[in-house]
């Protein structure tokens, strides 16, 4: 044969296909989020998210220092909640001296390079497991959204770097941006989660922080599985209402929405590898099924590739491990 083109000449060598490689990943990329919970010494395997733990404060910090020493620049905090705090309000969420905020200003003394993300909805502390407050069994926009943005700033005060709602009411990124300027915190960031859906994938995120809705499902606030334009419209009204970065989530089965926001907006698009991504991996590895290593690498290339400039990703101190090797 006499052929023009010979595709495979540029797959020939390990060192051709790194030279030619368009998507690659890096410590750089990945957003760590990290569990936390009262007490200390403690440290909790999460029954559905193996390998992964929800730990007191002082063992965080621990892990946090380890992450910064394998390249990783950010954490996302979510915290567990005592159920004798949980109310319908979700007041603990802006309690000064609350865990998250503790733990903020814990994370940022101790390794101030990390750039520190907070997870920002009701649910974790809210007695009904909903990101929202409820009333007449509905879960009601404003009253929400003022409790978010006072859940904002009391992060802000605390010293984190960027909040990321992750509630899905309406008009919340322009009340929380609002609250931030008139208290000052003009160097704070938000990172929208803006094309949200309402996941089965959730599951394994609720064993950890028991924030399993009490009742019905999210399905009046996150995204119907079935819509794509609608998370264009969601995402650049974000960007309208001051998000620094849009986030699309889950992850796997949505790359097509990653690689559509990623063509449609200005600011750096991030991608939520959630915990029942997470989970199946880690269960087909465990059953012999798959290689794990190699599951993580090309799973996390391929979000970078679907578009996604930023990864939050359970596996983020693996991945680094294998990629620094
Ligand atoms: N609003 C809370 C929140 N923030 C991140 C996740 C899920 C993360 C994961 O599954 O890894 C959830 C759960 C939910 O919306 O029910
Ligand atoms: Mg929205």
């Amino acid at each position: 044969m006499y052929l023009q083109r010979r595709n495979r000449i540029l797959r020939a060598t390990p060192a051709i296909r790194s030279l030619v490689a368009e998507a690659t990943v890096s410590p750089n990329d990945f957003i760590a989020p990290l569990f936390i919970d009262e007490g200390e010494n403690v440290e909790t395997e999460i029954a559905s998210m193996p390998n992964y733990y929800r730990r007191s404060l002082d063992l965080t910090v621990r892990e946090v220092k380890e992450l910064w020493s394998l390249g990783i620049k950010s954490v996302l905090l979510f915290i567990k909640c005592k159920d004798e705090w949980k109310d319908n309000t979700g007041k603990e969420a802006w309690n000064k001296d609350g865990l998250m905020q503790r733990s903020i200003r814990a994370i940022k003394d101790a390794v101030p390079g990390m750039y520190v993300m907070t997870d920002v909805a009701l649910d974790p502390y809210s007695s009904y497991g909903h990101d929202g407050i409820v009333e007449n069994g509905e879960i009601v926009n404003d009253p929400t959204v003022e409790a978010l943005v006072k859940m904002s700033v009391s992060h802000a005060e605390a010293g984190v770097d960027m909040v990321a709602p992750s509630d899905m009411m309406d008009g919340r990124i322009g009340a929380i941006r609002e609250g931030l300027e008139e208290n000052g915190f003009t160097k704070v960031g938000i990172m929208a989660y803006s094309a949200k859906y309402a996941s089965c994938f959730y599951g394994p995120f609720r064993d950890a922080l028991d924030s399993a809705p009490g009742f019905g499902d999210k399905k009046t606030y996150q995204m119907d599985y079935s819509n794509r334009i609608e998370a264009i419209k969601e995402a650049l009204m974000d960007i309208e209402e001051g998000a620094d970065i849009v986030m699309v989530k889950p992850g796997l089965p949505y790359l097509d929405i990653v690689r559509e926001v990623k063509n449609a907006v200005d600011v750096p698009v991030s991608v939520y590898n959630i915990s029942g991504e997470y989970a199946m991996i880690k269960a087909a590895a465990k059953m012999g099924w798959i290689n794990e290593e190699k599951a993580i690498l090309e799973t996390l290339t391929g979000f970078k590739r679907a578009g996604a400039d930023l990864i939050a990703t359970y596996f983020a101190k693996d991945a680094a491990r294998l990629i620094n090797l």
